[in-house]
């Protein structure tokens, strides 16, 4: 090969760039560059853990968190929340209609709330809606892209990337079935009103014979705006949407923190027994856990095990988490959630006594029953902490109160950066 004429000489006196020495100088200056690097992104890297049962809220945490840090892009999947709206209200009415089944067949003479006339309304209104209970599986089936949950459990969840994939496949347009199940709710609004809004129904829910989902009643109440033909569901509609999670999902945000923007690596898990083997992998360098345990929650048992109180199984999950070592010096918060769901229980004289009996003859007020709670999980954190510079940040919430959570958030936040930075010293 000849040299072009106008390419410059290398002088006699300058280095060979390409002898093996300079080659390998050259490849170790790379990986510094790429170690240093590493470093800066670990640097500013947070990875935390929503760890709890299912149910517990920490889809919906997230969702504060996406609301405070990028609100961007929770706008930009609220139409992927729609279907899963319709799925709630589909799977209420399915459950009421089960329950009143269930009641009429037993009925006895004499009983105000089950008079033939009655019977006889329900069941016009019941033959109404059915076709839109038909279509519970298929609506499942479209959110979840087709894929069953292991074991054979039916619903509706969300796993990683779901909603990109609602996007992709038609952007703002609903998906096939969930236009047909907006069509069909549109077309039996009325009945879904009468229905739930039947003294007996209301008669049975008061008596917590028939019990829907939480978020259940919030969406029935305003069943006229969510089946309007231009329905988008609002912030508070994708805060109470009920979806398990699959898996572990992974969130990142970008947040400004002392002039540092740091990239936080949230892991929202799926929180039922048979999916917690699933979160191990993720263990490993979470600089916080931030522990969710519903206290509304005294009176329910757990769908995969019904003979375990959903608070035992709560505390059991806290404990097991407490005395992992691999935990021992992570930031932990621990959020009593759902106290809204306490307050309004105890205020329609739900018994604690009754299905905790350990709770003994202590007033069944909300006071009581909040420093009943927070006493056993500090325990549990006290008796399972073998660091003892672990320090449990204790909050009680409720992730309807988005002012107050936002601040939580905040809070929460900067004492976990506080611990990042303390300990990004050692990488
Ligand atoms: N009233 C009330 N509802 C809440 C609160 N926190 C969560 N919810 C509702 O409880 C339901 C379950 O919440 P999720 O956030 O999906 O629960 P999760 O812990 O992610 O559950 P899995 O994904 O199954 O592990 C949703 O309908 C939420 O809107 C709360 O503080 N108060
Ligand atoms: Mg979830």
């Amino acid at each position: 090969m000849s040299t072009p004429p106008h390419a410059p000489r290398r002088p006699a006196s300058a280095p060979n760039l390409s002898t093996p020495e300079i080659i390998s100088q050259r490849i170790d200056e790379e990986l510094r560059k790429e170690a240093a690097l590493l470093k800066e992104r670990k640097r500013k890297e947070v990875k935390v853990l929503l760890l709890g049962q299912a149910e517990s809220g920490k889809s919906t945490l997230q969702k504060h968190f996406q609301l405070l840090y990028a609100q961007g892009t929770l706008d930009s999947e609220r139409p992927s929340w729609r279907p899963a709206v319709y799925f709630n209200i589909i799977k209420a009415v399915r459950m009421i209609l089960a329950e009143l089944d269930f009641e009429f067949a037993s009925r006895t003479p004499g009983n105000e709330f089950t008079t033939d006339d009655i019977v006889q309304d329900l069941s016009n209104v019941r033959t109404a809606l059915l076709p839109l209970v038909a279509m519970e599986d298929a609506l499942a089936s479209e959110i979840n892209g087709g894929v069953s949950i292991p074991g054979g459990r039916s619903g509706a969840y969300v796993r990683s990337g779901w909603q990109t994939m609602l996007d992709q496949k038609a952007s703002l347009k609903l998906p096939e079935t969930a236009t047909v199940a907006a069509q069909t709710l549109s077309r039996v609004a009325n009945e879904i009103k009468l229905l739930w809004k039947h003294p007996t129904v209301q008669h049975y829910i008061e008596e917590r014979k028939i019990r829907v989902e939480e978020s259940a009643e919030f969406f029935l109440d305003q069943i006229h705006r969510i089946t309007q033909p231009d329905y988008m569901p609002t912030t508070d509609d994708i805060l109470r949407v009920r979806l398990r999670t699959l898996g572990v999902i992974e969130h990142n945000f970008s947040v400004l923190m002392g002039g540092t923007s740091y990239n936080w690596r949230l892991f929202d898990v799926g929180g039922a027994r048979g999916q917690r083997q699933a979160w191990v992998p993720y263990f490993d360098d979470a600089i916080s856990i931030i522990f969710l345990a519903p206290i509304s929650a005294f009176d329910q048992y757990l769908e995969e095990d019904t003979k375990i109180n959903r608070i035992d199984d709560s505390l059991q999950l806290f404990t097991a988490i407490c005395s992992n070592k691999i935990f021992e010096k992570v930031h932990l918060v621990l959020m009593l959630n759902k106290t809204d769901l306490l307050r309004q229980k105890l205020a329609a004289d739900v018994k604690i006594k009754r299905y905790i009996t350990s709770y003994g003859n202590r007033p069944n007020t909300y006071e009581a029953a909040a420093s009943y709670f927070r006493q056993h999980f500090t325990h549990a954190h006290k008796k399972n902490t073998t660091e003892s510079s672990r320090h449990l940040y204790l909050h009680f919430t409720s992730m309807l109160d988005t002012q107050t959570i936002q601040r939580i958030i905040s809070d929460v936040g900067e004492g976990i950066l506080q611990k990042h930075v303390s300990q990004v010293g050692l990488i």
